[in-house]
């Protein structure tokens, strides 16, 4: 049962492209800055072409398998490429957002992996078409009386061209698709110690009044308008929990399940407070802080969307978008900063007129990444630049409750609303699993195709733990007719958007991500979410798996679970408030699709190396293109137009610093037995370090650790704790007695009687003695006295 949702399609506020709907917004003018991306590229029509012949004729897989009735692809360049006046499928080069490309070779136009996929499939389509004829020219010479029927094959085999590839790449077994999945519901065993409960440790309003309206919350009548705007009919119960005390001004941690509307619930107070409380001059108020990029532009969306019948303004600063237009506006004091820290950080030091000194509102969405160990320096340094007085508050699906975790934000008597436990996944989801046994890793990409081809054919994120991972799929995928997209780090923001974008307006079907894309993005319409390796922690998973089921719809996450893996899915399961479903896949399918992978793997080779080649192109024209710029930024300088921008912290320096701080850590941990257990269990529950990583700080704890004996055998020994030095294997014969100077006799014995015989002083007989020694070479001997006192 919903008991909250959108007041139906395509009313208002459906544009959640981050297309903004007033100007003076950053995105909006770095997106018109992207314009140029590419030029469509001719396959791209030519696939459009055939497509829409195959959903004419009726035949080709997946107009059978929708029905027929599936609508023919998108018209590429529409919305967003209408603005932009660029072809979509052109991913734009990296650099197009934030600076205008010279006029030279860097302009040759770029063609995507969709476009060398294509060109791929087209070859082997012509090779297996040509083999084809062969063969029944053959058959023809055994045979003569079977011509007429080989010309009939061969008219067939022109006409149905595109079926061909088709069957190649997809599947001419239907088998495959007859042959169901097995589904079963997986056990469910409870903990015996029971769960433990939330250490309680500052105001709690988790529980909320379950029939309060939007009415009802004393919001102004611009926002109420925009509410209605957007749909919103009854608030969710995160909103219903949070704009009350939002409202009040007090500090806020909260935590609700991922897709149950909290960017309002954290967006809808502060609104009211600008509202309410109007600028006396133009000064930035409120600050978001979110992690991603993508989140970035649609939190952005969101508030613009919610502040539209207001005259609040908003402005988004986030990397991979142009810096000096971001400048521009946040000169114009924008009530409400939308940032990623690392772009807030470059604005502070570099934008001279902009600070945080006026914030009165600090937001930090997915607050639990926002304070872990990535950001700790970044967070650190907005932190001490943010005025003192303000509002703090904390929104995340997977809310740390550790007052350790949250102390560096130092918030003041902070109201603790967790409508969720962190643990909680979307309420309508259905979570499956597929068991892979340990013999059969090698099965993954087998079955996540046989999957998307046989079951879940559209609005699918699959995710990986690698963006290597990432992009093969991508390839492998393309390779056998579905329409894909990849989202992950490597890629340039013009190409992130891009692809986002496309699988918005649903000119793909699936969007191969890594983590990148795993939290807080809202994209209407996801089904189904595929896991192709389970992620590092159930923070993740909770995150990944909440790209579908939002808003009080349904959907379903499907996750690959290896033999190492089992853990998390055991937690998971003990966690889960609605049953878990076990998913097997009849063995068959998948043998035939490690044969069709096996097949494809000389075509994936065959793209790679057309990328490789054009990578290779596109490096020397970029060489080309820095020397001139190089030589002009040489003539700016003189002309005192050179000026450097400065960085906090560069990607070098940040992992220096985290190298550093583990080694602190570990140091420590050398201190005692206790502090090392603790830093071992404390390593086992951090998310752990790249393979490199891990190795160097290895090394360096190895160098550590070496210097730290070597400083210790350095430092002086006390007399009595100095080990005997071995006497040197005695010459055969008789033992002489070793010949002990009067200095070594007197400073090294310890014994009782000596010492009492060095407190009294010299003996009078000493004293005579050395003083007639003394007096013998001529010197004093109170003087020289090795017994003089001080
Ligand atoms: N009161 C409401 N009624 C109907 N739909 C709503 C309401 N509030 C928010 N939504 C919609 O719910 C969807 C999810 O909202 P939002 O992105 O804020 O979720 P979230 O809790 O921040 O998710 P995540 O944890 O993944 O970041 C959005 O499409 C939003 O428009």
């Amino acid at each position: 049962m919903r008991r909250w949702g959108r007041a139906g399609p395509g009313e208002a506020g459906a544009d959640r492209a981050g297309t903004p709907r007033r100007g003076g917004c950053s995105f909006a003018v770095t997106t018109g800055a992207a314009a140029g991306a590419g030029p469509q590229a001719a396959g791209l029509g030519r696939r459009a072409l055939q497509r829409r012949f195959r959903l004419r004729r009726g035949g080709g897989r997946r107009g059978r398998r929708l029905g027929g009735g599936a609508a023919p692809a998108p018209r590429q360049g529409e919305a967003w490429g209408r603005e932009r006046g660029a072809g979509p499928g052109a991913a734009a080069p990296a650099g197009l957002l934030t600076a205008p490309l010279p006029s030279s070779p860097a302009q040759r136009p770029a063609t995507t992996l969709d476009e060398k996929i294509e060109k791929v499939r087209q070859k082997r389509k012509v090779q297996e078409r040509e083999a084809k004829q062969a063969k029944a020219r053959d058959e023809d010479a055994e045979n003569e009386d079977n011509k007429t029927k080989r010309e009939e094959s061969e008219d067939f085999s022109r006409n149905e061209e595109e079926e061909d590839v088709e069957s190649q790449y997809s599947l001419d077994d239907e088998t495959i698709f007859t042959k169901a999945d097995t589904v079963k519901v997986k056990e469910r065993k409870r903990s015996k110690k029971g769960e433990k409960e939330a250490e309680r440790f500052f105001e709690d309003a988790s529980q909320y009044d379950d029939n309060l309206s939007f009415q009802d919350m004393n919001l102004s009548r611009p926002l109420l308008k925009a509410i209605t705007a957007l749909g919103f009919k009854q608030p969710t119960p995160i909103q219903k929990a949070c704009i009350p005390v939002g409202l009040l001004g007090k500090d806020i941690c909260a935590c609700a399940a991922t897709g149950t509307g909290k960017t309002a619930a954290f967006i809808l107070p502060v609104l009211e407070r600008l509202i309410y409380k109007p600028r006396q001059a133009p000064i930035t108020r409120v600050l978001v802080l979110v992690p991603t990029r993508e989140l970035g532009i649609q939190v952005h969306s969101v508030t613009k969307q919610l502040a539209q019948f207001s005259s609040v303004t908003t402005c988004l600063a986030v990397g991979g978008l142009d810096v000096k237009t971001q400048e521009a506006a946040l000169r114009s004091g924008p009530d409400i900063l939308i940032a990623t820290p690392g772009r807030l950080i470059d604005h502070l030091h570099n934008c001279p007129s902009f600070h945080l000194s006026s914030v009165e509102v600090l937001i930090l969405d997915e607050a639990d990444r926002m304070l872990d160990e990535y950001f700790e320096e970044q967070m650190k340094e907005i932190i001490r630049l943010c005025s003192h007085h303000r509002q703090t508050m904390l929104f995340s699906a997977t809310m740390t409750e550790e007052v350790k975790d949250l102390a560096s934000v130092s918030l003041k008597n902070p109201v603790r609303i967790f409508v969720n436990s962190n643990t909680d996944v979307a309420p309508f989801l259905r979570q499956e699993f597929i068991r892979i046994r340990p013999n059969r890793e090698g099965d993954r990409e087998a079955i996540v195709s046989a999957l998307l081809t046989r079951t879940f054919p559209d609005h699918v994120m699959l995710f990986t733990q690698t963006k290597k991972q990432a992009h093969r799929m991508h390839i492998l995928l393309g390779l056998m007719g579905l329409r894909v997209g990849e989202l992950h780090g490597n890629l340039s923001q013009a190409q992130r958007l891009e692809a986002l974008r496309r699988f918005k307006d649903e000119q793909i079907d699936i969007l191969v991500a890594t983590d990148v894309a795993a939290r807080g993005l809202d994209i209407e319409g996801v089904k189904t979410v595929i896991n192709f390796t389970m992620p590092n922690t159930i923070k993740h998973y909770v995150h990944r798996v909440g790209r579908t089921a939002r808003a009080g719809r349904a959907g379903r996450s499907v996750s690959l679970v290896g033999e190492e893996e089992r853990k998390m899915l055991k937690d998971i399961v003990k966690t889960a408030k609605t049953p878990v479903k076990a998913r097997i896949l009849p063995q068959d399918v998948i043998l035939k699709f490690r044969e069709k992978i096996e097949n494809l793997e000389k075509d994936v080779y065959a793209v790679l190396c057309l990328e490789r080649e054009e990578r290779e192109m596109q490096q020397s024209e970029a060489q080309i293109n820095k020397a001139k710029k190089q030589l002009e930024a040489g003539k700016q300088e003189s002309a005192g137009e050179g000026l450097e921008r400065s960085w906090f912290q560069t990607r070098e320096e940040r992992k220096k610093e985290k190298m550093a701080k583990a080694l602190q850590e570990f140091d420590l941990a050398l201190r005692g037995k206790k502090k090392r257990k603790k830093f071992m269990k404390d390593q086992q529950k951090k998310v752990q370090m790249t393979p490199e990583e891990r190795s160097q700080f290895e090394i360096l704890k190895s160098q550590m650790y070496a210097e730290r004996l070597a400083k210790r055998n350095r430092r002086a020994k006390r007399a009595r704790a100095l080990p005997e030095e071995e006497p040197a294997a005695a010459p055969a014969g008789p033992k002489r007695k070793k010949k002990v100077s009067v200095f070594d006799e007197e400073l090294t014995n310890t014994s009782r009687k000596a010492l009492k015989q060095y407190r009294a002083g010299p003996s009078f007989e000493d004293r005579k003695r050395l003083g007639m020694a003394q007096r013998r070479k001529g010197g004093n001997f109170k003087s020289k006295s090795r017994y003089k006192r001080k």
